[in-house]
């Protein structure tokens, strides 16, 4: 297994940020192109990743496999405290693929940070030219999070997949290697580039702006509104691969770097601001995740009045998005007023990660409104 040291975090561009338009379905041969008037392909696909009728190749796919930790490396540590990352799992039944192996970290994901993020991107940026698609093994807690920050970070023409799994290699249910087998298919498949990263667990897949965790145990643990793009089964050992949307354009930053303090709160009935003043003081920015369509208690009004840090307004509710439509005092179009930004339909976490690369990258509040009111994420 080659091991890829840190790589940093990209220079700085000119451009303040960069919206990449991708087109679907594309083709191997052109994946990735800058189409205006992209829209997702009329009707579902369904191919295997090699389709009986297709030239072979003439050369084997190449695939970039990173491993990154979770339980899906993971097994009972031998001093009896628990599971903890040790082997990352072996990829089962590719045969003809080169499969290059890379192990940059190994973390349980809640010991991932943003640098990690801005290391794996680097080492995906490395090694994508040279590759077919790349896979990513990772936790499942922040898995998400992992995902949406590469969707900001990362312009490579390849597909991106993460997965993970829910039970570890001696359980008896566990689901890393058919996740495994899942995630290189779909990284391999013409169908996938111009997606942007995906996720694939349980043979669904979703694109990185949407997916959420949803359950603690269950194996089925991810989905988010509106819900999978894809889903990815076998007939025999054939993969049988649908499409049924094509994610919408994205934008694409270059954060001089992961360094901003960004500090989410979480409302709750009853809740008079405690600890505002002090996240506000020590944060670059702040999230909170608001009640209902972004609404607080009237106590938090003033305290977001006087915060000139960009404050994002996103909600505990499960779907759908922030709107500034309440007038009472602590409601949505209230705090608006009071400068807030709305996160649209993204979670407190995903837009924690958006507001911190775009401080990374140098953006003034009032490009950091815009980026979120025009949803360039
Ligand atoms: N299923 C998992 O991977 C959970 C684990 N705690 C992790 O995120 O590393």
């Amino acid at each position: 297994m080659r091991a890829i040291k840190a790589l940093g975090v990209r220079e700085r561009q000119p451009l303040p940020w960069q919206v990449v338009r991708l087109s679907g379905p594309p083709s191997p041969s052109n994946p990735q192109t800058l189409d205006p008037l992209a829209r997702p392909p009329a009707a579902a696909t369904t191919m295997p990743v090699m389709p009986s009728d297709a030239t072979p190749p003439a050369r084997a796919p190449r695939l970039a496999l990173i491993h990154t930790g979770g339980t899906i490396a993971s097994r009972p540590s031998p001093d009896g405290r628990g599971l903890t990352p040790q082997t990352p799992p072996a990829l089962p039944g590719l045969e003809e693929v080169q499969v290059t192996e890379a192990q940059p970290f190994s973390l349980p994901s809640p010991h991932m940070t943003p640098a990690h993020m801005g290391q794996l991107a680097a080492l995906i940026r490395e090694l994508a030219p040279t590759h077919d698609g790349v896979v990513v093994t990772h936790g499942t807690d922040t898995l998400e999070e992992t995902a949406f920050a590469l969707h900001l970070m990362l312009d490579v023409k390849v597909p991106v997949v993460l997965t993970g799994s829910m039970r570890h290699a001696e359980e008896i249910s566990w689901d890393g290697p058919a996740n495994l087998l899942d995630a290189a298919h779909v990284a391999l498949h013409p169908h996938s580039p111009g997606r942007g990263p995906l996720v694939v667990i349980g043979g669904d897949i979703f694109d990185a702006r949407t997916v959420t965790k949803i359950h603690t145990t269950a194996v089925d643990a991810f989905g988010g509104y509106p819900g999978p793009i894809g889903r990815i089964d076998r007939e025999g050992h054939t993969p049988r691969l649908h499409y049924f949307a094509m994610p919408e354009p994205r934008a694409t930053y270059h954060p001089a770097h992961l360094q901003a303090r960004v500090e989410i709160l979480y409302a709750y009935a009853g809740w008079t601001g405690e600890g505002y003043a002090e996240a506000a003081a020590r944060a670059d920015g702040l999230v909170i995740a608001a009640l209902g369509t972004g609404n607080l208690p009237a106590e938090l009004l003033p305290l977001i009045q006087g915060t000139a840090k960009p404050v994002v307004i996103a909600t505990r509710t499960h779907a759908g998005p922030v709107l500034p439509v309440y007038g009472y005092a602590g409601g949505g179009a209230t705090l608006v007023e009071a400068g807030a930004i709305p996160a649209s339909f993204l979670n407190a976490h995903k837009a924690r990660l958006l507001l911190l690369i775009l401080l990374g990258q140098g953006l003034t509040r009032e490009q950091i409104q815009t980026v979120f009111e025009r949803d360039e994420f």
